[in-house]
C-alpha cells in the first residue's frame, strides 16, 4: 500500500464536536478539554466558531475561550469564521488560524450560512483578504461532498468546481466534508480520484462524519490515495445542526488507533487522547462513542 509516512490530525471536537450540544458547556469545561488535547499531542485544535451567536449558541463564548487558553508551544489553535465580522473577532481574539466553510450543495449552503454557494464564495473574498494583510493562514471547508441531507447526491464535478475555488481564492488547504457520513469506500475513492485528477493531495483534507460506521473505512480510502490530513472530534463528540440526523465526527481515538495500526505517525498519546475524551464525556453524561476508547476504558488502561 502506498501509504503517507506521517499524518496530520485536525482536532475539531471543541468546535465542531461541541456546537451542537443543546446544554451550555461551562467555560472551564472547554479550555479543559483544549488544553487537555494539546497535551495529548495535537498540533492543530479547532477551538472555537464566530458564527452568528444566534445560529450556534454554544459558540458563543469563542472569545473567553481564546482568551482563557494556555497555549502550548508548537500549537495552532484555530476558528471558524463565516465572514468578515467573523474575521476581525477571530483576529482580535487571537486565533492562529480561520477556516472559511462552504457547501457543494446549494440547499444545504442555504440552511448553514443563509446564502448561495456563489454568495458565500464572495463573502469569503473579504476575509481572504484581510486574512493576507494580517498573515493568518485560511483553511476552506466544503460540506456534503459526499451526499446532503436536502438534495441526496452531489455531483463530483461541484465539489471541485468549489474547491477550486476556495484554493483559487487562497485557502492553503481544502477539507472536504461528508457531513452526514453517508460516503462510503467506494464513493469516497471514486470522489477523489475525480478531485486528485485537478487537485494537489497535499492541498487536501477529509472530514468524515460516523454516521453510517463507514468513517474509518473512508478514511483508510482516503489515506491509499495519499491524503496526509484528516479532521476528527475526540470522543466522536458532534453532529451538524444543518444535517438532521448527522452522527458525531470519526472519533480521534478510532484514528489514531488505525494510524498506529498501518504505523503512519500522529504524534498522538493514544492513552492522554482516551483520558481526554472521557473526562468531557463525563462532563457531556455520556460514554465516549469512540469504540476503541471503549475497549481501553473497559481493560482499565
Ligand atoms: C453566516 C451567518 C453569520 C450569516 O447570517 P445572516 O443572518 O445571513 O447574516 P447577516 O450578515 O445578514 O447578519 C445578520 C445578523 O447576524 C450578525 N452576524 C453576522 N455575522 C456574524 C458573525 N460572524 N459573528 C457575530 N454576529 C454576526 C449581524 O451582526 C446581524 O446581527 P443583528 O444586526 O441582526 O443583531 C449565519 O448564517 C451563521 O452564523 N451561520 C452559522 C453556521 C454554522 O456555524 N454552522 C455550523 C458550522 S459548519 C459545519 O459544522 C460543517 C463543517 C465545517 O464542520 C464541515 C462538515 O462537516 O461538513
Amino acid at each position: 500500500m502506498n501509504l503517507p509516512d506521517k499524518v496530520t490530525l485536525v482536532e475539531v471536537g471543541p468546535r465542531d464536536g461541541l456546537q451542537n450540544e443543546a446544554a451550555t458547556i461551562a467555560l472551564p469545561d472547554k479550555l479543559r478539554l483544549i488544553h487537555d488535547l494539546a497535551g495529548a499531542g495535537h498540533r492543530v485544535i479547532e477551538a472555537g466558531s464566530f458564527v452568528n451567536p444566534k445560529w450556534i449558541p454554544q459558540m458563543a463564548d469563542s472569545e473567553a475561550v481564546f482568551a482563557g487558553l494556555s497555549r502550548a508551544p508548537g500549537v495552532r489553535y484555530t476558528a471558524l469564521t463565516p465572514n468578515l465580522q467573523g474575521f476581525e473577532r477571530a483576529l482580535a481574539a487571537g486565533a492562529d488560524e480561520v477556516a472559511v466553510f462552504g457547501a457543494a450543495s446549494e440547499s444545504f449552503s442555504q440552511k448553514n450560512i443563509n446564502c448561495s454557494v456563489a454568495e458565500s464564495l464572495e463573502r469569503f473574498t473579504p476575509v481572504m483578504q484581510a486574512a493576507a494583510r494580517e498573515n493568518i493562514p485560511v483553511r476552506g471547508y466544503v460540506s456534503c461532498v459526499l451526499g446532503c441531507p436536502y438534495e441526496g447526491e452531489i455531483a463530483p464535478d461541484k465539489v471541485r468546481e468549489v474547491s477550486t475555488a476556495l484554493l483559487d481564492m487562497g485557502c492553503y488547504e481544502v477539507s472536504l466534508g461528508d457531513t452526514i457520513g453517508s460516503g462510503s469506500a467506494g464513493s469516497t475513492a471514486r470522489l477523489l480520484e475525480h478531485l486528485l485528477s485537478t487537485l494537489p493531495v497535499n492541498r487536501l483534507a477529509v472530514h468524515f462524519h460516523d454516521t453510517y460506521g463507514q468513517a474509518l473505512a473512508n478514511i483508510l480510502v482516503a489515506l491509499q490515495h495519499g491524503i496526509a490530513t484528516i479532521d476528527a472530534s475526540v470522543a466522536g463528540l458532534g453532529g451538524c445542526p444543518y444535517a438532521k440526523g448527522a452522527s458525531g465526527n470519526v472519533a480521534t481515538e478510532d484514528v489514531v488507533y488505525l494510524l498506529d495500526g498501518l504505523g503512519i505517525e500522529s504524534g498522538i498519546d493514544l492513552a492522554a487522547l482516551v483520558a481526554a475524551g472521557e473526562r468531557i464525556s463525563r462532563v457531556l453524561g455520556r460514554e465516549p462513542v469512540s469504540r476503541c476508547a471503549r475497549a481501553l476504558l473497559s481493560k482499565g488502561s
